[in-house]
């Protein structure tokens, strides 16, 4: 799904009404319509909150279409209604000739507020929307207060009042909303932590903006969600195995073999024809046992045997390389990354131990010439940037973009709202997944999904957003069969080929 942001939403409203003579009414009569359309019928009496622009625009004639249905409305406007121009200004217009209750939050007595307050089933939050432009005070902190005291049933109108549509960010409060009805696109703000939070519910509804003019914007942002995978390219029916991929997974140590097998099973899963493992001799045999389908090569504990591996392995020959899952920080280790960005063209995913290790010498990663993915979580962000975490947490997204630009790199940026981008700037925020994918191995098998597809033959941004959906929709099969309080990596691996398997049936 295409996120877009509020100046593109201006633009769109005013590419409209400009070149295609829609009157901006028009567009808000639909808005209207379709925000009435979710107010449940009968309710015992609708209060209907409006902001003094566009949005509370909305508001005024979505409470003239409930009243019109039938409906007790009542009106509560804040803000000084003297600044209602243009549009906003004909929709209050409008709603103003119909005999009904019209309250001022400015002129209002504290009596009548509570009984405002009290009285009422439903309210409809129209006092900001992609407007809202800092932090929110006097009268519009009460208000909102007193909304989210309110039991009633909440619905906003195109973002919750208080969240900045761009970012996401609550400007001090804002509205908790059941459902929010946004109008063309979700914004930024409806997807983003903490203001999606904000609301439980999203619905996004078309009030006629013509298609023609979706198509003429580039949009950075888009969705990982449950549509995202039809547009994965169905696999050959007439390969051989190394039609889908030789990849190599260079990872495990004495401590963490298990690391190797996942990634490695979870690359298999997605539909790797080949897959071998460069790990440590530790574990040769554990990895051998486990997973016979796959070739293992070894090292031991000294540069000289890596090197003396590497005389015989031929980079070249891999369609991917996934390097750092339980790699662990040993001086091998260090050796076995800089031999690996060495060559030139061949994919690599850089995870785990690997994002560690390079983190101490970033100049290993800018002399690369090969196209790479990294898969770091926020504490990995923190060492590879030397940004706190929890400023990294707050603004995923920019941490992401400025990452990949700099370093030239698809970024897989792993926290509660995974997100993926390109040097260009292209962004995929995920909606998928459950907290039960938080457990040791998830990433391994991310890493391991994301080289499989690399190696089928995917361009490494579309690899990272298919490998990323794939995940999570696992993760998500997963803890709908099993909960999400023991889930455990190799449930998710379980679920990969479940997923993948309704996804071709869709498609077909
Ligand atoms: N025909 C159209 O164009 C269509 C528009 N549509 C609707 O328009 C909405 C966007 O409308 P918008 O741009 O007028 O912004 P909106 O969110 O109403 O707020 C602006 C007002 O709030 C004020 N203000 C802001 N922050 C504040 C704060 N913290 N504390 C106090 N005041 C604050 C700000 O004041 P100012 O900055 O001017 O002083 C200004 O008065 C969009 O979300 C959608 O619902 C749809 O119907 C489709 C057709
Ligand atoms: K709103």
């Amino acid at each position: 799904m295409i996120i877009a942001k509020s100046n593109q939403m201006v633009m769109m409203d005013q590419k409209a009404i400009k070149a295609y003579t829609i009157p901006g009414v028009v567009l808000m009569e639909h808005a209207a319509m379709a925000v009435c359309e979710m107010v449940p019928k009968g309710s015992q009496s609708i209060l209907v909150v409006c902001g003094v622009g566009n949005n509370g625009g909305d508001g005024f004639a979505i409470a003239r279409n409930l009243i019109q249905r039938g409906e007790k409305v009542t009106v509560l406007g804040v803000g000084n209604p003297l600044q209602l121009k243009n549009d906003a200004k004909i929709m209050y217009d409008c709603f103003a000739h119909i005999e009904t209750g019209l309250f001022w939050y400015e002129v209002c007595s504290e009596k009548k507020l509570d009984q405002l307050f009290q009285n009422c089933d439903v309210i409809v939050d129209a006092i900001f929307g992609t407007g809202c432009n800092r932090v929110v005070s006097d009268g519009y902190l009460d208000v909102i207060g007193r909304m989210n005291q309110r039991k009633a049933y909440v619905i906003s109108v195109d973002i919750p009042s208080g969240v900045n549509s761009d970012n996401g960010k609550i400007m001090g409060v804002c509205v908790k909303a059941n459902l929010t009805v946004t109008f063309t696109l979700p914004k930024l703000g409806n997807i983003l932590y903490p203001g999606a939070r904000a609301s439980e519910a999203l619905k996004v509804v078309d009030i006629g903006i013509p298609q023609k003019i979706l198509e003429g914007f580039v949009f950075e942002y888009e969705t990982i969600d449950q549509d995202t995978l039809k547009r994965l390219p169905s696999r050959r029916t007439d390969g051989h195995k190394f039609t889908y991929g030789r990849i190599l997974i260079i990872a495990g140590s004495e401590d963490m073999s298990g690391a190797a097998y996942m990634s490695a099973l979870a690359a298999y899963r997605t539909g790797t024809g080949l897959v071998e493992i460069l790990t440590h001799e530790s574990c040769r045999i554990s990895l051998q046992c486990a997973l016979p389908e796959a070739i293992v090569r070894t090292y031991q504990d000294s540069n000289k045997s890596l090197e003396k591996v590497f005389e015989t392995l031929n980079l070249d020959n891999y369609d991917a390389i996934l390097i750092g899952p339980g790699l662990g920080q040993s001086d091998v280790a260090k050796r076995l990354i800089e031999l690996t960005l060495a060559q030139p063209s061949v994919p690599i995913v850089i995870d785990a131990d690997a994002l560690n290790l390079l983190s101490e010498n970033m100049d290993i990663l800018l002399a690369s010439s090969a196209p790479i993915i990294m898969t770091p979580h926020v504490g990995e962000m923190s060492r590879l940037t030397q940004f706190p975490s929890e400023a990294i947490l707050e603004n995923t997204i920019e941490f992401a973009q400025a990452f990949s630009k700099s370093n030239q790199v698809i970024t897989v940026l792993k926290s509660h709202r995974t997100v993926v981008c390109n040097p260009e700037g292209f962004t995929c925020i995920n909606l998928c997944g459950n907290d039960g994918m938080a457990t040791a191995g998830s990433g391994d098998v991310l890493a391991g999904v994301i080289a499989s597809l690399v190696g089928q033959g995917l361009e490494p941004y579309k690899s990272s957003v298919f490998g990323v959906a794939i995940h999570s929709l696992a993760g998500d099969l997963a803890s709908d069969n099993i909960g999400r309080h023991g889930l455990m990596a190799k449930d998710i691996i379980e679920a990969i080929p479940k997923i993948m398997m309704e996804n071709d049936q869709l498609n077909d």
